[in-house]
């Protein structure tokens, strides 16, 4: 419970009595009804705004959690049971609405994570600090030295005699002198140690992104686009360790000069130094006031960046289509429109930005002009020293600096926080599919047969269409069996689901007698099954490590069995380079029927027992599809399989045929006997019979 109650909240006290609520038989309810997990939970209440104080109320932290999920159901909720919201969830998929939840429109950055990132850096971190303090130490020291060196002079100046000038002189240059070359020095430092925490941060947080991106569920790929989840890794990365290292070295430095400064004035001059004591605050409540509006137009122009990217990346890795359609202007007209809405956004940003640090240089100018007027004045009266005016105008201008800059990190802090805030809520996301734990069968004792138990499934992203109902299937060890239907039935369906791709929302499917869900999804995916669907992807890599891709500790001559098995061998040692041959960006390089024949032996190098093939010789000719086929022959011997298909030829032998319509199974049985039945089946082969004799007189 206490464990609970420390990953409920990160200080660990507040929760304790949600903790008592939702552990226990409660939260078993509610796993088991709504598909939740505590983490899921915890994240739903707080993105519903139950604040930790209403939390210590168990009841009306369940009353409000309950209203929250009615209301969203659209279900009117009158008392907060649990057993309310399992009602609701029997209206609506809370599942699919808890993951809506997941990724926060305006995510809030989180300062407890920031430290821990710093935390292993920490005495880098304070090292470069104290560098940065160093330098601005000296700096302040600066003015008093010239002021110094001024006061010689003009000693020099009223008395008329040069003689001792060089003596008199010499200790204040020398001073100044040493003052620089510390400065050089702790400058070094500073800016050396801080590229280095910079640097590790930076590289730990795309680790961890991208890291978080590879662990989520398919159901949020299917939400997310791939133009945003790169620009996180790329650009809000970036942002972030600018601003940050910006923020460190600068933010630090001027804050110290501005009061070493503000001090040195004080002691040269407490009036003139009154004049100045009114701007510092001035420039603070007008940052603040432009803070929330920067902010706000800096999340917009980075979003719309985001925008710009995915697109600009969508056409590029389909620039076959794209050429195919002749669709290269709308494509470059709608990424010129988006970067134009993002260059728009962004110049308002740098609007603000400007007026934000012209209004402050000009106001400080200002500042320095009245500092000559009346120093002049107090100079003229004997009340201060040459050298005094001197060292003022310096120091206040240091100060001036020192202001300029904090008003320029202003701005990167703005950005820095925003983006900071965007990849803290993606590394936080909890898939709700664990990609490890839970069981593995030994694989020579694995007896794959496998039984779809009423499977009830709609996808995540459209909860409201049911794609699958009350589906059941055995699978027997060994055999191979076809489901057949016409286009959008659920055929696809029925193998993203037993490679658990998403989870069912009712019933079970099992593999050798273990509910899929009690098994560990690696290695159901990485090892017990093998997928080869129509249009197999291949990495930019060479030809053997696209093979080894299906088992990376596979020998060479373990890569070679498996595409001789496949077909492959031949036509891969036929390349001048061989199996070093490298397939260009999704396989672009080798034709349909090699990649296809590529990813059966990566699938065949997994000795998989159950074998997927989603119409896996659809997009292929006649020619290349006789050799695929054989290749697949080869492939199914003494395995499990599951073959969807749309051309029905390519099916005929299979030990049990499925014919599936508007996602419930109407025929089963084997081709002769589905024949026989004159049904579905039968105008399925004679619609595909029609349209190939048609194409045949077309030819
Ligand atoms: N990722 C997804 N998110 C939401 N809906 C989906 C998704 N994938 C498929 N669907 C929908 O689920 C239904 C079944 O799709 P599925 O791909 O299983 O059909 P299929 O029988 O394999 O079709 P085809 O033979 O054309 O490949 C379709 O209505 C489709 O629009």
């Amino acid at each position: 419970m206490w464990r609970f109650a420390k990953l409920c909240h990160p200080s660990g006290f507040y929760y304790r009595n949600t903790a008592d609520l939702l552990c226990g038989k409660t939260l078993n309810v509610m796993k088991e009804h709504l598909k939740l997990d505590r983490q899921r939970l915890y994240h739903f209440a707080r993105r519903k705004q139950i604040s930790p104080e209403e939390s210590t109320k168990p009841r009306r932290l369940l009353v409000k959690l309950s209203f929250a999920v009615g209301s969203a159901c659209g279900v009117k909720i009158c008392s907060g049971s649990i057993s309310v919201l399992c009602q609701a969830h029997k209206k609506t998929r809370i599942s699919g609405l808890i993951l809506e939840e997941n990724v926060n429109k305006d995510p809030r950055f989180d300062w407890n994570q920031f430290f821990t990132l710093l935390w292993p850096h920490i005495w880098y971190l304070l090292a470069a600090i104290a560098g940065a303090l160093a330098v601005a130490l000296l700096n302040i020291q600066i003015p008093q030295v010239l002021g110094n060196i001024v006061n010689v002079v003009a000693k020099f100046a009223r008395d008329g005699s040069s003689a001792m000038f060089n003596e008199k002189i010499k200790l204040p240059v020398f001073h100044l002198v040493n003052l620089y070359i510390l400065q050089a020095f702790f400058t070094f430092i500073y800016i050396y140690l801080l590229s280095c925490v910079g640097e590790r941060v930076a590289t730990q947080l795309k680790q961890e992104l991208f890291e978080s991106i590879m662990r989520q569920d398919i159901a949020f790929f299917d939400k997310q686009r791939t133009g945003e989840l790169v620009n996180r890794l790329t650009s809000d990365i970036q942002d972030f360790k600018s601003s940050f290292k910006l923020c460190i070295s600068q933010g630090f430095r001027s804050v110290a000069q501005i009061f070493g400064c503000g001090m040195s004035l004080y002691l040269i001059s407490p009036q003139m130094t009154g004049a100045l004591l009114f701007v510092v605050p001035t420039v603070i409540g007008v940052g603040t006031l432009l803070g929330s509006l920067l902010r706000k137009l800096s999340r917009e122009a980075q979003a719309q960046v985001a925008k710009t990217t995915n697109i600009g990346e969508e056409a590029i890795s389909n620039i076959r289509t794209v050429r195919a359609f002749a669709m290269e202007k709308q494509e470059c007209d709608l990424f010129e429109q988006e970067a134009e809405k993002a260059c728009n956004l962004n110049q308002r940003l740098g609007l603000g930005i400007g007026l934000f640090q012209a209004g402050t240089n000009l106001f400080l100018n200002g500042m320095i002009l009245g500092t000559l007027y009346v120093g002049g004045h107090l100079v003229s009266t004997s009340q201060v020293t040459p050298g005094d005016l001197m060292s003022f105008l310096v120091a206040s201008q240091t100060i001036q600096r020192s202001l300029a800059q904090l008003s320029l990190l202003f701005g990167h802090m703005v950005k820095g926080i925003s983006a900071g805030a965007r990849i803290f809520e993606f590394i936080n996301l909890e898939p709700s599919m664990p990609l490890t734990g839970g069981k593995t069968i030994p694989h020579h004792s694995l007896i794959a047969d496998v039984v779809f138990n009423n499977v009830t499934f709609a996808y995540p992203t459209r909860p409201q269409q049911v794609v699958l109902k009350n589906f059941n299937l055995h699978l027997p060890a060994g055999k191979t069996v076809a489901i057949v239907g016409s286009s959008g039935n659920g055929k696809s369906t029925v193998a993203a689901l037993l490679e658990r791709f998403y989870d069912v929302d009712k019933g079970s499917i099992s593999v050798g007698g273990t509910d899929i869900r009690n098994l560990n999804p690696s290695w159901l995916r990485g090892r017990a099954i093998g997928f080869i669907n129509q249009e197999p992807i291949l990495f930019a890599t060479s030809i053997m490590e696209n093979i080894r891709y299906g088992r990376p500790s596979a020998t060479d001559n373990e890569v070679i069995e498996a595409a001789k098995m496949a077909n492959a061998h031949e036509f891969i040692e036929s390349f001048p380079e061989g199996y070093s041959t490298v397939v260009g960006e999704r396989g672009v390089t080798v034709s349909g029927g090699q990649k296809q024949r590529i990813a059966i032996a990566r699938a065949l190098l997994k000795n998989p027992a159950i074998l997927i093939l989603d119409e896996a010789t659809s997009a292929l000719d006649a020619e290349s599809e006789k050799i695929v086929q054989s290749s697949l022959d080869n492939a199914t011997r003494g395995r499990t399989v599951l073959v969807i298909a749309h051309r029905l030829s390519t099916v005929q032998n299979a030990d049990l045929i499925v014919v599936l319509h508007d996602g419930v199974i109407v025929e089963m049985g084997t081709h002769d006997a589905l024949k026989a039945q004159r049904g579905l089946y039968w105008n399925l082969i004679r619609q595909q019979e029609v349209s190939e004799s048609m194409t045949r007189n077309l030819v």
